[in-house]
């Protein structure tokens, strides 16, 4: 079997919880856009064919423009997403035509080429990967009084990030069945997982956060390692 691999970035959110009017993808993380640091990570790594970035209908234009700026050192095909990020990826993922398919959140910078060779080999082994950490605190479910109502075990539980690695057509399969039957998920692997497929976590980085709250953003600048300067 060919084992050429894609990537879907996608980075087609409002970012309503940044709250701030520019969305948070294109806000200045040690000056460059947050998904130009995502998209230079991809790039750079020989095991990559293809690369699809998702962005909404309105910024297809300004994304090629500051690709081209940059010298993103592969061909970045820009495609307009849709209003969840299920829909955003769906419209991602009928563009490539390799074998293996990684999705990644554009607002998820930190990411380490290591951790997408960990989940690239951890798919190509077993047939399906995500990376993820443990939780580090004690989680409580709470009823809609702000009553707690159970306590899962920590031991099992794990906070999931991307990259999520799949066979394209396992992929193009789930999202076709949550189409059919309508149903939305939060993550990838939540569509393959409901298609019978098993998948393997990879243990994941705690710095590969996703940029969701202002603080984050904060966070990131601090890790974020800039040209001649190694900040760990
Ligand atoms: N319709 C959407 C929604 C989200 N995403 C992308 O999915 C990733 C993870 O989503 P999240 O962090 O929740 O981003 P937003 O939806 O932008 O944030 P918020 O929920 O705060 O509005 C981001 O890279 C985001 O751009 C997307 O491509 N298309
Ligand atoms: C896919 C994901 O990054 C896993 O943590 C996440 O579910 C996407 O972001 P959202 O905040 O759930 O929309």
């Amino acid at each position: 079997m060919n084992n050429q691999v894609g990537v879907v970035i996608v980075a087609a959110g409002r970012g309503s919880r940044m709250g701030t009017q520019e969305s948070k993808q294109f806000l200045l993380l040690r000056n460059k856009p947050i998904f130009i640091h995502t998209l230079e990570i991809f790039a750079a790594m020989p095991e990559v064919d293809e690369m699809v970035m998702v962005t909404g209908a309105e910024d297809v234009e300004r994304c090629r423009d500051w690709i081209h700026q940059y010298k993103i050192s592969k061909n970045v095909r820009v495609v307009a997403g849709g209003s969840e990020r299920q829909h955003s990826v769906y419209r991602g993922l009928r563009h490539l035509q390799t074998d293996w398919v990684m999705v990644h959140d554009g607002v998820r910078p930190l990411i380490q080429p290591e951790l997408v060779r960990s989940c690239l080999e951890a798919a190509q082994r077993t047939g399906a990967s995500v990376a993820a950490v443990p939780v580090k605190d004690t989680i409580k479910q709470v009823n809609g009084d702000g009553i707690i109502t159970a306590t899962p075990d920590r031991r099992s539980l794990w906070s999931i990030q991307t990259p999520q690695t799949f066979r394209l057509s396992d992929l193009l399969r789930a999202y076709e069945e949550a189409e059919h039957t309508g149903f939305l998920g939060t993550d990838d692997s939540m569509l393959v997982e409901r298609i019978g497929i098993p998948v393997t976590v990879v243990q994941g980085s705690y710095k590969n956060i996703k940029i969701t709250t202002p603080e984050d953003l904060d966070m990131a600048a601090l890790w974020v390692k800039t040209e001649g300067e190694d900040i760990k």
